[in-house]
């Protein structure tokens, strides 16, 4: 059930204008030669929503009495920062997995920005996947690729050219502070960099939405704060950001929007939100 008890008519909560709490600050040169738009408020719930969820559900075949996803619907707007929460196998991963159409709902209707999942030929849905960076718990760089060739690889398949390649990775790569790494191997990095390589593979194409699932789970959490900072500088830049996560520290202090699921369902959607579950 969702929880509308904080939720004002607008769909925000009571809470919205509540004083934030000042966040640990990190140093972070890397992230701080990112452009930052001057936004001092949570972005306008407004226009056409950036990813839409009808009554979605998903069953999967091997556990046709217990839904991934139930009768799930929402809306995320473009420039928002999203947290999506709950216990291990509540449908985080099945919800991101949906966004990119390696899950295919059961029933109900997924629209990125404004295109119907359900109704998209099979042939778009790479350009799909062109406009979402992806960013996962464990990397997944190619070891045997230098970081600057992981990240032109994702420029090479989607056939940029090399005078493009030459002017973004290295661009990307000064981004998140690993420009003195280009011609390390992932095996010669440590996991907080690994994971700012995959973060600069997946924005390098400058996608309008950046979706993480677990990013920080295999990181200490001092890089982990390093991690995020870079997020939401992405963040402020326009990249709509989803990220999906069991970091309770994260999500309390950081206080944006926190979507949460149980068992599939949706069970609380708060602007400013935290973490929430006891365990
Ligand atoms: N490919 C699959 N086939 C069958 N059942 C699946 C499959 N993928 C996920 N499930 C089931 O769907 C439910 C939701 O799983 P999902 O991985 O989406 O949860 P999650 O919230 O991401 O969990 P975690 O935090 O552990 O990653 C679980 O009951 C899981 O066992």
């Amino acid at each position: 059930m969702t929880d509308q008890t904080s939720q004002g008519a607008s769909g925000h909560p009571a809470g919205r204008h509540a004083a934030v709490p000042a966040r640990q600050q990190v140093a972070s040169q890397l992230s701080a030669s990112l452009p930052v738009l001057e936004v001092e408020d949570l972005p306008q719930q407004v226009g056409v929503p950036v990813i839409t969820f009808e009554h979605v559900t998903k069953v999967y075949p091997a556990q046709p009495k217990r839904p991934a996803l139930d009768d799930i619907s929402l809306q995320i707007y473009a420039g928002e920062f999203v947290f999506l929460v709950g216990h291990s196998g509540s449908g985080k991963t099945t919800m991101i997995r949906s966004l990119i159409r390696e899950v295919k709902p059961t029933s109900g209707r997924i629209i990125i920005a404004d295109e119907d999942l359900g109704s998209m030929r099979n042939w778009r849905v790479p350009y799909l996947r062109r406009n979402i960076g992806c960013v996962f718990q464990d990397f997944k760089l190619l070891p045997n690729k230098t970081v600057f060739e992981n990240v032109s690889f994702a420029l090479e398949v989607i056939g940029k050219s090399r005078h493009v390649i030459r002017t973004q990775v290295p661009e990307v790569l000064r981004l998140v502070g690993l420009q003195d790494k280009l011609d390390k191997r992932p095996d010669q990095l440590s996991g907080g960099e690994q994971q700012r390589v995959s973060i600069a593979r997946a924005i390098v194409n400058r996608p309008p939405l950046l979706i993480c699932d677990e990013p920080t789970g295999n990181l200490d959490p001092q890089t982990s704060r390093g991690i995020m900072d870079l997020l939401e500088r992405i963040n402020r830049t326009g990249t709509t950001v989803l990220v999906a996560t069991h970091d309770r520290e994260m999500v309390d202090n950081m206080r944006r929007r926190v979507i949460a699921l149980d068992r599939g369902r949706l069970m609380r959607d708060q602007d400013r939100g935290v973490y929430g579950f006891n365990v």
